[in-house]
């Protein structure tokens, strides 16, 4: 089997960082060199100052401190770590097209296209091309085609090896994880691929947690992983709108149901609303991939778990707006949390994006507090949507460092983040600032309900009838 002591990442984000940083952790003979074009990101990966690295991970900057300019190096230099390499992850951004054909739900994989072209021009020697980037069923043909055609007439093993890892828990998930999935030719040079990739994983996970498939089967088990997941949190959002009409009590319900283990009870936290770069997006992709094999009920089904979270987002916007005697006009909110979940600086489709959009046509103005996020994200996110000039939402939106300070003459407080600092407030002084009535709306269902309600506030929370 071939030993591999070059690996190149091109791909330095959310996935790239965090599992090239654990591999050249737990592999020390291996030299692993994270690439992108990006090269303000690499400098913020190479930054001295550790809480300046462009992802932020709880335990990562541990890690990159014991590991960088070691074995793990990020460069802007792509074809010369293509070259060097005998092992190539791409790990490139893979989003919803914006348009032409599949536009709003097709991958978009113009950035896969280019990786792929572009080891095609540098590789002298055979190479193990590894996608780890989450991809359509059948795209490892793409790039296979494109490799051969264009390539040195050297020998690509594709492999298909799709990351489970959540944000937030990046570092954890890629140290335990529950499998790692390698896919690839039932050829014996595939099976020699998979055997190089799998030992670089067996340095510190089961080799029985490592399931070799064909390489569509991987590909696909990726996005139905998602779509899985995400139907879990649509279905009990779903309930959740059926337990604020009636004495039911969401939580009570998730534990009921989650103690049958056949069900399990992971998963299940009634919330705002999904959000992160994986979810939609991936679901998405699976529509249309079903859609363009004819298979429109297929389509249809999984495209209901989107539908569900959509509705749960404006839901809680309009409960915040006929709550408030029908007007945010004016009204001061503010927003505890824009991250789409803690843990994380990262808010693409966060929940709290799309609920400030329908605030802000109302005329609200918000006031937004999160530990981890940019002023500068915050408005990129708002006006990404397009919804209004920029101006507009530099007028009604403000962002502050002072959660408690915030609060003066506020109407309302809504939790869009379940960051643990939420907890721990002094609620009383928040009430003391705020205008009476003070309004509560808990998106997350982590405030505790009686304390809030003996200080005074009006409290909602997602799932129950106030
Ligand atoms: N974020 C997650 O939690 C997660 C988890 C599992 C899988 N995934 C999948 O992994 C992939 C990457 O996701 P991400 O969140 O890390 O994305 P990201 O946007 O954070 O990072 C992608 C990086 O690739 C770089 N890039 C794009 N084209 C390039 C090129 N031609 N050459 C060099 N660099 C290039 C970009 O500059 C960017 O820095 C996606 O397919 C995603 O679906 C993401
Ligand atoms: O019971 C729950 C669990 C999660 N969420 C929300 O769901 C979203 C996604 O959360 P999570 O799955 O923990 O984070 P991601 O980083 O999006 O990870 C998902 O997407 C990744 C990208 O494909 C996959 O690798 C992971 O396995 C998969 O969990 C967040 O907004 C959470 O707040 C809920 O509302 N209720």
């Amino acid at each position: 089997m071939k030993k591999i002591n070059k690996i190149c990442c091109i791909g330095a984000g959310y996935v790239g960082g965090p599992t090239m940083s654990v591999i050249a952790h737990k592999c020390p003979e291996i030299k692993v060199t994270v690439v992108d074009i990006n090269a303000n990101r690499i400098k913020a990966w190479n930054d001295e100052n550790l809480d300046k690295l462009p992802v932020y991970e709880p335990g990562l900057k541990e890690i990159i401190a014991e590991t960088r300019n070691k074995n793990l190096f990020f460069s802007t230099e792509v074809d010369k770590a293509i070259d060097e390499a005998e092992m190539i992850f791409i790990s490139v951004n893979t989003p919803t097209k914006t348009y032409g054909k599949g536009k709003g739900q097709a991958a978009d994989l113009k950035f896969i296209e280019l990786c792929a072209r572009n080891i095609a021009k540098v590789a002298k020697d055979d190479k193990i091309v590894v996608e780890k980037s989450t991809l359509p069923v059948r795209t490892a043909q793409a790039i296979k085609n494109i490799l051969d055609n264009t390539g040195n007439h050297v020998n690509f093993e594709i492999l298909s090896n799709p990351e489970f890892l959540a944000e937030g828990t990046a570092i954890n998930d890629l140290l335990h994880a529950d499998r790692v999935l390698i896919g690839g030719d039932e050829t014996p040079e595939g099976e020699a691929a998979k055997e190089a990739l799998s030992a670089i994983y067996e340095h510190w996970l089961p080799k029985e947690n490592i399931l070799k498939t064909n390489i569509w089967s991987s590909e696909l088990s990726k996005l139905v992983a998602n779509a899985f997941l995400a139907q879990r949190i649509s279905s009990i959002n779903s309930i959740s709108a059926l337990c604020e009409k009636t004495d039911a009590n969401v939580q009570e319900v998730s534990k009921a149901i989650g103690l049958d283990s056949r069900i399990g009870s992971k998963f299940l936290n009634a919330s705002v609303g999904f959000g992160g770069s994986c979810f939609q997006k991936d679901i998405l992709n699976l529509v249309y991939i079903a859609k363009s094999y004819g298979l429109q009920e297929v389509a249809d089904y999984w495209e209901q778990v989107i539908i569900m979270n959509d509705y749960q987002k404006s839901r809680f916007a309009n409960n915040i707006i006929s709550t408030l005697y029908n007007t945010v006009s004016g009204k001061k909110i503010v927003f505890y949390g824009w991250a789409f979940k803690k843990d994380t600086n990262d808010t693409r489709e966060s929940a709290a994006i799309y609920v400030a959009d329908a605030l802000l046509e109302e005329q609200a103005e918000i006031v937004i507090y999160d530990p981890k996020v940019s002023e500068e994200r915050i408005y990129a996110d708002l006006d990404y949507l397009n919804t209004r000039s920029e101006e507009e939402n530099r007028k009604l939106v403000t962002v502050v460092k002072d959660p408690i300070d915030a609060s003066k003459d506020a109407h309302a407080i809504a939790v869009l983040t379940e960051w643990d600092e939420f907890k721990a407030y002094n609620w009383e002084t928040i009430f003391k600032q705020m205008l009476k009535p003070a309004f509560v709306f808990d998106g997350r269902r982590i405030l505790d309900k009686e304390k809030i309600n003996s200080i005074g506030f009006n409290y909602y929370r997602i799932g129950e009838n106030a």
